[in-house]
């Protein structure tokens, strides 16, 4: 049997996208996402992405990490399906309901509210989530930001100079995460302007994070630092991170805005991954 795959970017962060919205595919599992997101034996990815029915939203969209990992939230894979649906939607994730819309070669997604409470991250024991007392070597006095997946965040002098190839699993996999974290290495370089690379749980370093994106822009918020509306600039390039308020009580919902691509279509035997 032949599987029918759609190949998207989000500013680089690549997915091979299944769509089963419509038509009913194999069952789709940790070993088979990781063996179809390996880049020398299958198709080659930083997440492969699952389009399903759901009974809460337009539809269910499932996220793996190309080592196989189920997870609850992925902003570049987001725009991307919108680019894909082509109109408005609510999409059902892990980690909540989020919108999504169109707009221009892109979409524009309400990712849904932050959470800053320590066991909503989840971390090992409590502490203040906007300084925490602990740090990296020079990766220090970080924050952590649950945005539908957990996130801790650094700033630093020159983001570019940390080796984060290193730092990135010896933080990933720190006992003070007990689901591991996606690394967020960030420089403020103006009052609506963040430089960023992110080291991503089960993926490693990738071209761009979207999630990353609105985890860094929203502690950057809370601690003062930028406005309210800022230019997150990624390797892949820049997406747009607005937070109406950044008191968190007030409960507003992050808005991200950002370019999508459909690369090429193609198709998998399923028994090669059975
Ligand atoms: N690339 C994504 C995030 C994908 C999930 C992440 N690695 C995790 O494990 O939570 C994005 O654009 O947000």
């Amino acid at each position: 049997m032949r599987v029918p795959f759609i190949k998207m970017h989000g500013l680089g962060n690549d997915f091979v996208v299944l769509d089963a919205r419509a038509e009913t595919l194999p069952p789709i599992n940790a070993r088979v996402a990781a063996a179809l997101a390996d880049r020398r034996e299958g198709i080659g990815c930083d997440q492969l992405v699952l389009l399903e029915p759901s009974a809460d939203a337009d539809f269910r969209m499932r996220i793996f990490n190309s080592d196989g990992s189920e997870v609850g939230a992925c902003g570049n894979a987001a725009r991307a399906v919108a680019l894909l649906h082509g109109s408005a939607a609510r999409v059902e994730t892990a980690g909540g309901i989020i919108a999504v819309e169109p707009d221009g070669g892109g979409a524009r997604v309400d990712m849904g509210r932050p959470r800053f409470d320590w066991d909503a991250i989840p971390l090992a024991y409590p502490m203040d989530t906007l300084s925490m007392p602990v740090g990296w070597e020079g990766m220090d006095n970080p924050a952590a930001v649950n945005v539908g997946n957990p996130h801790v965040v650094c700033f630093v002098e020159d983001c570019d100079t940390v080796p984060l190839d290193e730092l990135g699993p010896e933080i990933e996999n720190d006992p003070l995460f007990p689901e591991r974290i996606n690394v967020n290495c960030a420089t403020i370089e103006s009052r609506t302007r963040i430089r960023l690379r992110v080291w991503e749980r089960g993926a490693g370093l990738t071209r761009a994070c979207g999630t990353g994106a609105c985890a860094t822009a929203v502690v950057a918020m809370r601690r003062g630092l930028v406005e309210n509306r800022v230019t997150v600039v990624l390797p892949g390039g820049p997406l747009t991170i607005e937070w109406a308020d950044s008191n968190p009580a007030a409960g507003a919902s992050i808005v991200m805005t950002g370019p999508a691509t459909e690369a090429f279509r193609g198709s998998f035997e399923w028994d090669d991954y059975a």
